[in-house]
């Protein structure tokens, strides 16, 4: 890809802009007047989203790989068309196989509103086709402004029905994962990966003191993040998703992982966004299905102050 042919074709002065980014890969750098983000054309991934005077929202390992063939740590990997372990155990990739190839740019816009509109969209090729036997056409829209937009589109070119499961596995950066709590679960059913996949409930909110691998199931709409080391709340709207995962490797894990440094998980949790576990999403031929995720960075929130 040529980012000269990419500036010219699809850059937006002073907004949307194209660049040679780490592993030679092209990023594109968005900037307005809300909020900056940065994006991989590799792995359709958003890796970093800033909103004006804020932290970033995202943590993105600085241990991370940035080679054909292996995914980036950190920001909002694509898992699709499967979520986790390859589901025929056929020794296909964990998370599927988009988030290790190189995307489209389809197009990129300002809103009415002055927000930045990025999409950036994958087809089947005789490659994948090897991988995962369907046609089809999957697009990612990236809004940029006051909150972060994400939503993936799948389309379904085959003349028969495919079986999908997918997720927005997102990385978001915490102040320390001692001062978190997540809200908007409590009472909800899940499987808890880190125990053999038992069926257990949640009680209460989640805090975080150990590895955590769950998978929620029959979620609502809202998750929040309240995050007291950094003083704010990450509002998570998802819609057509109604599977959530929560992850956190702790210690071990993030020791022996070569893209996160040792003490890497005291600073993010994954939220994802996903249609995963029992929740098997059918495309009708011809038809298309979306998930989509919201996150709103809210500070200073009133009720979360100790009464004067
Ligand atoms: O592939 P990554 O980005 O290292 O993420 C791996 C983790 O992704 C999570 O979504 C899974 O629930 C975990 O089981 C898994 O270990």
């Amino acid at each position: 890809m040529n980012i000269e042919e990419l500036n010219k074709n699809h850059g937006i002065d002073g907004q949307v802009k194209f660049m040679e980014g780490a592993g030679g890969f092209p990023f594109i750098r968005v900037d307005n007047a809300k909020g900056g983000a940065v994006i991989s054309v590799y792995g359709g991934q958003v890796l970093s989203f800033q909103p004006a005077n804020e932290q970033n929202l995202m943590f993105l390992s600085e241990a991370a790989y940035y080679e054909a063939g292996k995914g980036i740590k950190g920001g909002a990997p694509v898992c699709w068309p499967w979520f986790g372990p390859d589901p025929q155990q056929q020794g296909r990739p964990v998370h599927g196989f988009v988030r290790t190839r190189l995307w489209n740019v389809i197009k990129t816009e300002t809103t009415g509103n002055g927000d930045s509109k990025v999409t950036l969209g994958l087809s089947d090729t005789a490659e994948t086709r090897a991988i995962w036997p369907h046609a089809f056409d999957l697009d990612l829209e990236v809004t940029v402004g006051n909150s972060l937009n994400l939503e993936l589109i799948t389309r379904n070119k085959d003349t028969a029905p495919f079986s999908i499961t997918q997720a927005l596995h997102t990385y978001f950066k915490v102040g320390h994962i001692d001062r978190i709590t997540i809200l908007g679960l409590e009472g909800v059913s899940y499987l808890d990966k880190v125990d053999n996949y038992a069926q257990k409930t949640q009680a209460g909110a989640i805090t975080i003191n150990s590895e955590v691998d769950r998978i929620y199931q029959d979620v609502q709409k809202e998750l929040v993040i309240d995050d007291t080391a950094y003083d704010r709340r990450i509002r998570i709207q998802s819609s057509d998703s109604r599977t959530a995962v929560v992850w956190n490797p702790w210690a071990r894990i993030s020791a022996q992982m070569g893209d996160l440094k040792d003490d890497d998980y005291e600073h993010f949790v994954c939220v994802e966004t996903a249609n995963a576990g029992s929740e098997v999403v059918e495309v009708a031929a011809g038809g298309e299905c979306r998930v989509a995720a919201n996150y709103l960075i809210e500070r200073n929130i009133p009720e979360l102050k100790p009464a004067a």
